[in-house]
């Protein structure tokens, strides 16, 4: 069988939303007063953006064929991504079959193992991975899903992830997942306010809708116990990434002093199958949610899904639009899906990945139908509007 290989890989970058979702304009609800690891310094409170959770950009990598097809993906790795694809990555995906993505993938990853581990790099890996199953999937004229083994449902479900779980609620998705905005640098009043924003929007909600609370590592144990502890009575769902991704001793401590029924969940900032066989192996949590944009790609989310199953452990990948969606809707033990609310408001539903990624689907009545995913490779173009810069070049 006459097998395209790879002619030539390019890296992109672009400003202004698509895969690095926090690069937004101001008044925006994911950069008001959202508590972080950097929340102790008074003048890094107020907004992430201050202490640069958008210094990177987005990473664009397009993967071109012998036979024209050209396949693309997006992530969270802007310059620094562009550099390590061009300048040292490409070695080992041109002149290759488009079909050896696991050599590509094991060559990339002990290339740069002496630098690389985590972070940008497993970053920037998984945008050429992701790139690379884009373009095997659309060589052989069909979605990556079917590459993946194909729906085990007929649609997608997602919980909203916003400022707004009661508008989240109207619009049909299954459950909302709010920003924490104090830590324990403010103290018992700050602890009050978290309280009484879950206490309210519980009251919002009614009794029945999932609430979530997104810590985005900021805690200490002890301020998370305490926080799940006393929020336990508004029916708190999961309390998602408490604490910072290294300490797995707190997540296993936290995990076994939560109130009965809570789920502890976390992984989003977690990389390759050995972060995440630790989380598992530790009792850090009930649910890992590794992004598919930084955790090793869609090869190394194959490992570390397996490995979830055989722990019982469920598989709800971090917002990651259509990236994630491709591999969800072939899990069975990945029930449902993310979503963020990426609206300033969080008021109304546009595409996760706006305004980068033209076709992007987007849930209805919180739901996307597994037909919407039926187009060849992950289904979406990039936005010609989106000026793109090639920093380097090979
Ligand atoms: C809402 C959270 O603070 C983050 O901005 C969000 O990107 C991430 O933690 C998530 O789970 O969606
Ligand atoms: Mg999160």
């Amino acid at each position: 069988m006459n097998v395209p290989v790879i002619k030539q890989i390019r890296a992109y970058t672009v400003r202004g939303g698509g895969a690095d979702y926090h690069d937004q304009g101001g008044g925006h609800w994911i950069d008001d007063h959202i508590a972080t690891p950097m929340s102790k310094y008074e003048q890094y409170r107020q907004s992430r953006q201050s202490f640069g959770i958008n210094v990177l950009g987005t990473l664009v990598v397009e993967i071109e064929a012998s036979d024209g097809t050209v396949g693309f993906a997006v992530t969270t790795a802007g310059e620094i991504g562009a550099y390590i694809v061009e300048k040292h990555l490409a070695r080992f995906i041109e002149g290759q079959k488009v079909t050896d993505i696991e050599k590509m993938w094991d060559q990339m990853f002990n290339a740069t193992l002496y630098y690389g581990r985590k972070g940008v790099v497993i970053n920037t890996i998984s945008g050429v991975d992701l790139a690379l199953w884009d373009l095997l999937a659309k060589v052989r004229g069909e979605p990556v899903h079917q590459l993946l083994g194909g729906p085990v449902r007929d649609q997608l479900q997602f919980y909203a992830t916003g400022a707004r779980p009661d508008l989240a609620k109207e619009m049909g998705f299954i459950g909302g997942k709010m920003p924490l905005h104090h830590g324990p640098a403010e103290g018992e009043e700050g602890l009050k306010k978290n309280l009484a924003m879950i206490e309210d929007m519980r009251h919002r909600v009614g009794d029945d809708f999932w609430l979530m609370l997104d810590c985005w590592m900021s805690l200490d144990t002890n301020y998370a116990t305490r926080l799940a502890t006393k929020a336990h009575q508004y029916g708190l769902k999961w309390i998602e990434e408490a604490l910072p991704p290294d300490d797995y001793w707190g997540y296993a401590e936290l995990r076994r002093n939560v109130p009965k029924g809570m789920l502890v969940t976390t992984g989003e900032h977690e990389a390759t199958r050995w972060g995440f066989r630790l989380l598992m192996e530790m009792g850090c949590c009930d649910i890992i949610q590794p992004d598919v944009g930084w955790c090793g790609g869609v090869t190394e989310l194959i490992k570390i899904s397996a490995l979830a199953d055989a722990h019982n452990v469920l598989v709800v990948p971090h917002g990651s639009s259509v990236y994630s969606y491709h591999f969800v809707i072939t899990r069975h033990n990945s029930p449902f899906a993310e979503f963020l609310m990426m609206a300033p408001k969080a008021d109304q539903v546009v595409p996760m990945f706006n305004p980068l990624l033209l076709d992007e689907p987007v849930p209805v009545n919180g739901r996307i139908a597994a037909s919407a995913l039926d187009k060849p490779g992950f289904g979406v173009r990039l936005n010609p509007e989106c000026k793109l810069v090639r920093p380097y070049e090979h």
